[in-house]
C-alpha cells in the first residue's frame, strides 16, 4: 500500500474534484459520510454521548459532516468548535451552515479562554481538530484540552491523524498532541503511525476508502510504501516440477564464537526454512559437534581457530551469504573479515557483529558490493550512522548512507523499516513476541535463503522481513507473547509461506440458502 506525502494527498484531492467532476465540499462529504458509516456499523444507534471536537480546516469540516449525519441518525451528539482562530476553510462554513439548519442543538464555539465541557469515561470522543494542515504547535489552551481528552479516559477516535500530530515531523511536546484510541485514515495510512517516536499517538488505524481517483493512486510514486501479503503475493516464485537443489541455490552462513554457535544454528535452520538448496555454515571448531547435531541438514567448514574465526577460507561457490550473526569482534576476525570483504563478489548479507565491526573501521564500507544487505538493530544502526536528532533525522541519515554506499538498510524493529536509497519500505507484520533473543538471527537467515533462490536482494529483504514477521503472528497465537522464542519463527516461517494463498474462511451459507440446499 503506498503511503502518500502530504502535497500528494493535498494533490490528489484536487485531482479527484476535477477529474470526478464534484466540489471539493462533496469530497467532503463523501470523506465524513465514511467515518460515519464505520461508527454506525459498530453503534447501530446506541445512545453513548459522542463528543465531536472540530477544528476551523477541513479536518473540522469531517467533524461537522460526522456530527450532522450521527444527529439525523438520532445518536447523543455533542458538538463543539475549537474557535481558536478566524481562518476558517470554505468547505468548514459550508458545513457549519449546515449543520445548524440541520439541529436546534448548534455547535458549542470553544473560544480560546472557554472552560472544557465534562466528558465521562464510558463516553466517545471524535477528534477533528487539526488534520494534515497543522502547521505550527498548539497553543496552550489547546494542549490542555488535549490534556482534558486524555484524562478522561473516553475512547478517542482521530479523524485522519491525531490532532497536534504532523505528517511529516515529530511534534516536540507529547501533551500537544491527542492520544487516540483508534485512527481513521483517508485513503493511506500515514508515515507517523509507525515510527518509534510517534506510533504511541494512535493504538489502532484504519484507513477509508474515499474514492480518490485511482489513476492518481496507481501512477504516483511514493516515498513511502507499506508492505503486506498484497504487494508480496506478486513477487513470490513457485517451485518447478523439475527443479532441484541446484534450483534453489546454496547458502553460506559465516559466523558463530564460543558461547555464541546458537546464533548461527538459528540462522543455517532459518535458511533452510525459506528454501534455499543447500546450507553450509562457516564456524568456529567448537561449532562443529552442535551443528551437525541439531542442523543436519546443514553442511558444515570449520575455522582453524577453536573459539572463533580467524581465517575465512572455503571452496564452495555460494549463491548468497549471511555474515557476522554471534561472530565476535575479536581483532582477528576483523582482519579475516576485512579480506573477505575485499575478495567477495557473492550477494551478502550482513548481521550483528560484521555491522558493528564496519562501524568501528568505516574505511571498510566502501567494499561493500552494491545492493549488499545490512541488517542493524537499533543500537547497531546508531553505530553505523551516529546519533539521530528524531525518526525522521535516522530516516534522512539512512537514506544518505544508502545511497553513498549503495546499499540496502533494514532498520529492525516493531516496525522494520527497509531502506534502499529514496525509497522507505514499512513492515506490517510481527508482533513484540520478537523481542527476544536470536530472532535476528533468524531474519539474517530467511533473507539469506531468498537471495539463494533468485529474489533480487531487495525483495529479498522485503519478503524476508515480512514473512519472519508473519511468521511470528502465527506462532503467537501458540505460544503468546512472553513464550514465543526464536526456534519457534524457524519452525512457523512455513505457515507464513502457506498464509500467503490462505482463503478467507468460508461465510456460513445466509438462512434461506439453507433452505434451499
Ligand atoms: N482537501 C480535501 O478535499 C479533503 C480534506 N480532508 C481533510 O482536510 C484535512 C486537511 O485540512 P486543512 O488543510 O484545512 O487543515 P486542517 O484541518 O488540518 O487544519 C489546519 C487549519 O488550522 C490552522 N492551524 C494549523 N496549525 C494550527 C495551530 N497550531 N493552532 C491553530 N490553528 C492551526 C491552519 O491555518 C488551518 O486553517 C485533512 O487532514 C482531512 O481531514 C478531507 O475532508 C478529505 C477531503
Ligand atoms: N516489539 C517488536 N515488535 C515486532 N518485532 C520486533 C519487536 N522487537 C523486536 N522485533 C524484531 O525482532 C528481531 C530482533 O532482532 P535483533 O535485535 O537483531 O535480535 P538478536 O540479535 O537477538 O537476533 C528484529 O527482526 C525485530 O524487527
Ligand atoms: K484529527
Amino acid at each position: 500500500m503506498k503511503i502518500f506525502s502530504k502535497e500528494q494527498i493535498y494533490k490528489g484531492d484536487k485531482l479527484t474534484a476535477k477529474k470526478q467532476n464534484i466540489t471539493s465540499t462533496e469530497l467532503m462529504e463523501r470523506a465524513g459520510t465514511q467515518i460515519f458509516n464505520w461508527i454506525h456499523q459498530r453503534m447501530q444507534g446506541a445512545q453513548v454521548p459522542i463528543h465531536v471536537f472540530c477544528g476551523i480546516g477541513n479536518n473540522g469540516g469531517d467533524g461537522l459532516v460526522l456530527a450532522r449525519q450521527l444527529i439525523n441518525y438520532g445518536y447523543n451528539v455533542h458538538t463543539y468548535v475549537v474557535n481558536c482562530s478566524d481562518k476558517r476553510t470554505q468547505d468548514f462554513l459550508v458545513n457549519y451552515e449546515r449543520i445548524k439548519q440541520t439541529t436546534k442543538k448548534w455547535p458549542i464555539m470553544l473560544n480560546c479562554k472557554a472552560d472544557f465541557p465534562p466528558i465521562g469515561p464510558d463516553d466517545i470522543i471524535v477528534d477533528a481538530v487539526f488534520g494534515i494542515g497543522l502547521n505550527r504547535p498548539p497553543n496552550e489552551w489547546v494542549k490542555s484540552l488535549f490534556q482534558h481528552f486524555r484524562a478522561s479516559n473516553a475512547f478517542t477516535l482521530a479523524i485522519d491523524l491525531p490532532s497536534g500530530l504532523y505528517a511529516d515531523k515529530v511534534p516536540e511536546d507529547e501533551d500537544g498532541v491527542v492520544w487516540a484510541n483508534y485512527t481513521l485514515s483517508f485513503q493511506s495510512p500515514k508515515l507517523v503511525f509507525f515510527l518509534p517516536d510517534t506510533s504511541k499517538y494512535t493504538r489502532q488505524w484504519e484507513a477509508l476508502d474515499i474514492g480518490i481517483d485511482l489513476e492518481f493512486l496507481q501512477q504516483t510514486d511514493t516515498e513511502v510504501e507499506l508492505i503486506g501479503k498484497n504487494e508480496m503475493l506478486p513477487i513470490y516464485k513457485p517451485r518447478e516440477k523439475f527443479s532441484n537443489k541446484g534450483t534453489y541455490g546454496h547458502g553460506l552462513l559465516i559466523g558463530g564464537s564460543y558461547g555464541k554457535i546458537g546464533a548461527m544454528i538459528l540462522s543455517g535452520r532459518a535458511t533452510l526454512a525459506s528454501g534455499a538448496g543447500l546450507v553450509t555454515t562457516f564456524i568456529p571448531k567448537c561449532g562443529y559437534i552442535p551443528m551437525q547435531s541439531v542442523v543436519p541438514e546443514a553442511m558444515v567448514i570449520t575455522d582453524v581457530d577453536d573459539e572463533k574465526l580467524t581465517a575465512i577460507k572455503f571452496e564452495i561457490a555460494p549463491t548468497a551469504i549471511g555474515i557476522g550473526m554471534g561472530m565476535g569482534q575479536d581483532e582477528k576476525t576483523q582482519t579475516t573479515f576485512q579480506k573477505f570483504l575485499k575478495s567477495n563478489s557473492v550477494p551478502l548479507v550482513i548481521d550483528a557483529d560484521g555491522i558493528n565491526l564496519l562501524s568501528k573501521h568505516k574505511d571498510d564500507l566502501k567494499l561493500l558490493k552494491p545492493q549488499t544487505v545490512l541488517t542493524p538493530h537499533p543500537k547497531e544502526l546508531e553505530r553505523l550512522l551516529g546519533k539521530w536528532k528524531n525518526d525522521f533525522d535516522k530516516l534522512k541519515k539512512a537514506k544518505a548512507f544508502s545511497k553513498k554506499y549503495k546499499c540496502i538498510i533494514v532498520i529492525k524493529g516493531a516496525h522494520t523499516i527497509t531502506v534502499f536509497e529514496d525509497k522507505l519500505y514499512v513492515n506490517s507484520t510481527g508482533n513484540p513476541g520478537l523481542a527476544t533473543g536470536g530472532t535476528g538471527d533468524v531474519l539474517t537467515g530467511i533473507i539469506t535463503g531468498l537471495i539463494c533462490q533468485g529474489y533480487e536482494p531487495l525483495t529479498a529483504s522485503l519478503f524476508g522481513v515480512y514473512l519472519h514477521g508473519k511468521s511470528a503472528d502465527i506462532a503467537v497465537e501458540d505460544y503468546g507473547y512472553q513464550s514465543l522464542t526464536a526456534s519457534h519463527v524457524v519452525d512457523y516461517v512455513a505457515q507464513a509461506f502457506l498464509d500467503l494463498f490462505a482463503m478467507p474462511p468460508a461465510q456460513p451459507p445466509a438462512e434461506n440458502e439453507e433452505e434451499n440446499l
